[in-house]
């Protein structure tokens, strides 16, 4: 039995959406699995996404962990495995690498069970990697929100899946500088400011507007004031690209936990005069099916 399981990179926060709003980019990491009757054998390949020597080969590959987490959960026997991983997806840039290695794991033992995926598999995903705002993404295209529904003391991740407007062309300025997102993430503060909160609520509202119906309104429903300039001492040379695009009229960001930048355009371009130095742009369109897997 085998599977081909492709699953898209992601863009987490998109500005004011911090650990919410997600999206789905064409760029699509490959994993071809076959059931073996023992043993984990794995085969990672550079497909672009540069040197992934750090990646585990055994039981603690993220896609494995997954997949073994997934079959626990729909009790299915989880027997030994032959991966063939094409990596495409650049890691610790904000891309979503490690949801997508998640999510293909959880979509592989939902395909061994028979099984397409499902909300549930939005809490395993989360529960392993963290981030439900870019698992959602991979797992259901387009742009999504994910929320945490907490009743009776138990939370649970749920996401709305919408459609980005069609006129929005992401542009990523990927750095060769990695930056892992935990370490990203310990640069937040605690508390915020209630004047930064109820800002962030107000623009994350609009952004909402702004990604699905109105792309003009997106340079003021990109403003971020939770996460980015927290993050400033871990990659510099991102924030102040985001200034210099946000200076010329293009709504620009952190992509998820950094250090990439995305800007979301309407002409799929970056303007003339600013630095790019250090970076490599490239405009990716939005994915807006998710995960799919094929039988071999
Ligand atoms: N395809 C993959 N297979 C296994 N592990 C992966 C894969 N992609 C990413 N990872 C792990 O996730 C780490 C990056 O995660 P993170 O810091 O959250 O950044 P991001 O998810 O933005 O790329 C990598 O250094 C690697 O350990
Ligand atoms: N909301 C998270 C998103 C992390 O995305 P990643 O692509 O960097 O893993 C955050 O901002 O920490």
């Amino acid at each position: 039995m085998g599977f081909r399981v492709t699953v898209p990179a992601s863009t987490a926060n998109l500005g004011p959406g911090f650990d919410t709003f997600g999206m789905a980019l064409g760029l699509f990491e490959v994993i071809e699995l076959r059931v073996l009757d023992e043993g984990v054998l794995i085969e990672p390949i550079d497909a672009g996404a540069g040197d992934v020597s750090d990646v585990p080969t055994d039981e603690s590959h993220l896609v494995v962990r997954a997949l073994r987490r997934a079959c626990e959960h729909l009790d299915v026997p989880c027997p030994g495995l032959y991966l063939r991983c094409h990596n495409t997806i650049p890691h610790a840039r904000g891309l979503g690498s490690s949801a997508a290695a998640v999510v293909a794991g959880v979509a592989a033992g939902y395909a061994l069970a028979g099984k397409s995926v499902d909300a549930a598999a939005l809490e395993l995903a989360a529960e392993l990697e963290g981030h439900a705002d870019n698992a959602a993404a991979s797992l259901f295209g387009g742009l999504v929100l994910a929320w945490q529904d907490v009743r009776a003391g138990v939370s649970s991740w749920r996401a709305e899946r919408l459609d980005p407007h069609p006129g929005i062309r992401p542009v990523l300025a990927v750095p060769e500088q990695r930056s892992s997102t935990s370490a990203a993430r310990g640069l937040l503060p605690e508390h915020v400011p209630h004047g930064d909160a109820a800002f962030a609520a107000g623009r994350a509202a609009l952004g909402l507007h702004a990604l699905t119906t109105d792309p003009g309104l997106l340079l003021p429903g990109t403003e971020d004031r939770l996460h980015q300039d927290y993050r400033e001492p871990a990659y510099p040379a991102t924030v102040h690209l985001v200034r210099q695009l946000r200076e010329r009229d293009v709504a620009a960001v952190v992509s998820g936990g950094g250090p990439t930048v995305l800007a979301l355009t309407t002409d799929g371009a970056l303007p003339e005069g600013v630095d790019l130095t250090g970076f490599t742009a490239v405009e990716l369109p939005v994915d807006r099916t998710g995960v799919r897997v094929a039988a071999l």
